[in-house]
Parts: structure tokens; sequence; C-alpha cells
């Protein structure tokens, strides 16, 4: 049990990403009280259930009064109509963060609205699962796990490292990053990722000379990778896709670009330049690797380690 760093919570969404924090802030004793609300009623009633909080609202604006920190993890979309239910109810000197999987357009949502006094200090745990909702977080998610702060210009320093602090206390690296930057960065890593399993598992379920039975009974592991992104949940993946378009599309094109190549060197016979490209991409593998970042199967891996405890 730590002292703890807040209060008063209060967790706007309680889906994996919410439920998680609220597992970790209980397991880890971070606040003395945590004020729960999400927008439907069956699932503040399921969050009341697993006893993620102390207390539990229907209404967001009702939460987040005297709370030191507000955590918002709703789909990104969603950001500008949190914002303006939780405005007129935040207590000066409080910190407002978030979760969300895109940085520019969160910040364009919700800054406007936060009121003078209070700090909106954007943030981005980069862990997860295909999972969702309250039942599918954990204690632990985000240990040894990277969160990256994209700070305003004039973010007050003392309420970044108070943040921070909850972030490390829940095991994460920290990172700082200038929005578009980490918008850029995680359309590459994470976001056409998940875009290009949704395709392909939608082209096998197309395939007229290829049964759902045959994808399903024949299916190697790398297409077994793909289907568990390809399960990821459709509102939070088309919130990131429409709020972070430019640097998704800029993306595609690069990779249509590299797939046209690729598609030519087969079409051709051009043997050397597959080999080119697959020796120097097993080389970034290796180096994942090496870094310690080898998270093959994270949900599972996650609960193999929470059952050692
Ligand atoms: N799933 C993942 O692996 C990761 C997700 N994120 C980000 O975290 C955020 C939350 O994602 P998850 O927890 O996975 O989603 P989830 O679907 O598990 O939970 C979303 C929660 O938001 C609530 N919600 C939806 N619209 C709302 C509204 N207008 N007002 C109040 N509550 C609302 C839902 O009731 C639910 O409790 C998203 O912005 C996502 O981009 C960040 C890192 C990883
Ligand atoms: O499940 C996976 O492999 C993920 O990549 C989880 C994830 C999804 C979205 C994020 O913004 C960060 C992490």
């Amino acid at each position: 049990m730590s002292t703890p760093l807040f209060d008063r919570i209060a967790l706007i969404g309680i889906g994996l990403i919410g439920s998680s924090i609220a597992r970790d802030v209980k397991e880890l004793g971070l606040a003395g009280e945590v004020v729960i609300s999400t927008r439907s009623a069956e699932t503040l009633k399921r969050a009341e259930e697993l006893a993620l909080g102390t207390h539990y609202v229907s209404s967001a604006a009702d939460a987040v009064k005297d709370a030191d920190l507000v955590i918002v993890s709703v789909p990104v979309g969603a950001s500008e109509a949190v914002a303006r239910q939780i405005a007129g109810s935040l207590k000066a000197g409080a910190i407002v963060t978030d979760v969300g999987s895109t940085k520019a357009s969160v910040i364009a949502q919700m800054a406007p609205h936060m009121p003078e006094g209070v700090h909106f200090i954007p943030g981005h745990p980069l862990a997860g699962t295909e999972k969702s909702g309250p039942d599918a977080g954990f204690v632990g998610l985000f240990r040894d796990r990277w969160c990256i702060f994209t700070p305003l210009p004039d973010t007050d320093q003392a309420a970044l490292d108070t943040l921070k602090s909850f972030w490390m206390a829940l095991g994460s690296r920290i990172d700082e990053m200038d929005p578009q930057h980490h918008d850029k960065v995680l359309a590459i890593v994470s976001h056409l990722p998940h875009i290009i399993a949704y395709n392909i598992v939608g082209t096998a379920d197309d395939l007229e000379t290829v049964t759902d039975a045959e994808v399903i009974k024949y299916s190697a592991s790398g297409f077994r990778d793909f289907t568990r992104l390809a399960a990821s949940d459709p509102t939070m993946w088309r919130d990131v896709c429409l709020h972070n378009k430019d640097a998704i599309l800029e993306m595609l094109a690069r990779f249509s670009e590299d797939l046209a190549y690729l598609q030519r060197a087969i079409r051709w016979g051009e043997g050397d330049k597959l080999f080119e490209l697959f020796t120097r991409t097993r080389a970034i593998r290796r180096s994942i690797v090496q870094a310690g970042q080898d998270v093959d199967a994270p949900d599972f891996g996650r609960h193999s380690l929470d059952a050692k405890k």
C-alpha cells in the first residue's frame, strides 16, 4: 500500500483502460476516494459489482466535483461531449487527463472547454488488449509500458510532475512528445497494424474460393495474430481512424507504395529484393526483443505475471 497521492480521483469511462486504472489505484491505495461515472447505467452497475471504486454516479459533472484528478477513458470521439459535461464542475487546481489513442484531436476537443485554474494534461498509456468493457481490465496492465504525455505549451510543471508520479506508481515508463509527432508515431506503430488486421481478416472473409470454415480450421499463427487485433473494439477503432485521419492516410500511402514494390518484386521473380527486405525487418524484430519489449500475447502474459504474485 502506498500513501494516497490524491484525496479523490474521478474516472469517467470504466472500460478496459478505466477499470485497469481503478484496479491499480485500489490495489496500491493511491486515492482516498474513487468516483466512477460512465455513459451506460448497465456498465456503471457492473463497475459497482466489481467494486472498482468507492462511489458510482450517473452524471459526469457530479463525479468530478471535488476531484483532484480526473481521468477520461472514453472513445476519442466522445472527448468533447465529456469535456462539455464536466467543465462547469471541475475544482480549481484539479488535474484533468485522458488516455486516448490520438492526441491532437483530443486536445482540440477538450482544451477549449477547460476552465482557468484547471490543469489539462493529455496522456496515452501504450498498453492494452483487444478486449473492452469493465470486466476486461486487470491489475498491472500498465507495468513496464510507456505512458506518453503531450503537454500544452502553458502546462504547469508541478501538475505534470504529479501526474507523472501517478503513472510511475502504476509502473509505467514516462515520455513526452509533441501531439502531432505522437499521432504520426502511433499511426505507424499502432493504428496501421490494426487497420491492416481489420483488412486482411475482412479479405479472408470475402474470399469466394476459400470458405470461412477453412480459414478457421487452417489459420496459421500469423493469421491468428491478425484476428486478435481485428477483434478490437469497433467504436474505439472507428474513432481512432476518424480522429487521426491525416497521419493515418499519410502512413497508408507510404504503406501502399511499399506494398506495390513488394508486389512487383514477386511478379518479376526478384528474389534479391524480397530477401533484402525480409532481412532488414528481421533485424527490427530482434532489436525489439533485445530491448525487452517482446509483448507477444500481452493479455495472457500479464495475467500469468499476476497469477505468480
Ligand atoms: N483498448 C486499448 O487497448 C487502449 C485504449 N486506449 C484508449 O482508451 C480509451 C478507452 O478505451 P477502452 O477502455 O479500451 O474502451 P472500452 O470500450 O473498454 O471503454 C470505454 C468506456 O467509455 C464509456 N463511454 C463511451 N462513451 C462515453 C461518453 N460519451 N461519456 C461517458 N462514458 C462514455 C463506455 O461506457 C465505457 O465505459 C480510448 O480513447 C482508447 O483510444 C488507450 C490505450 C490502449
Ligand atoms: O492489443 C494490442 O496489441 C494493442 O496494440 C493495444 C493498444 C491499442 C491502442 C492503443 O492506443 C494502445 C495499445
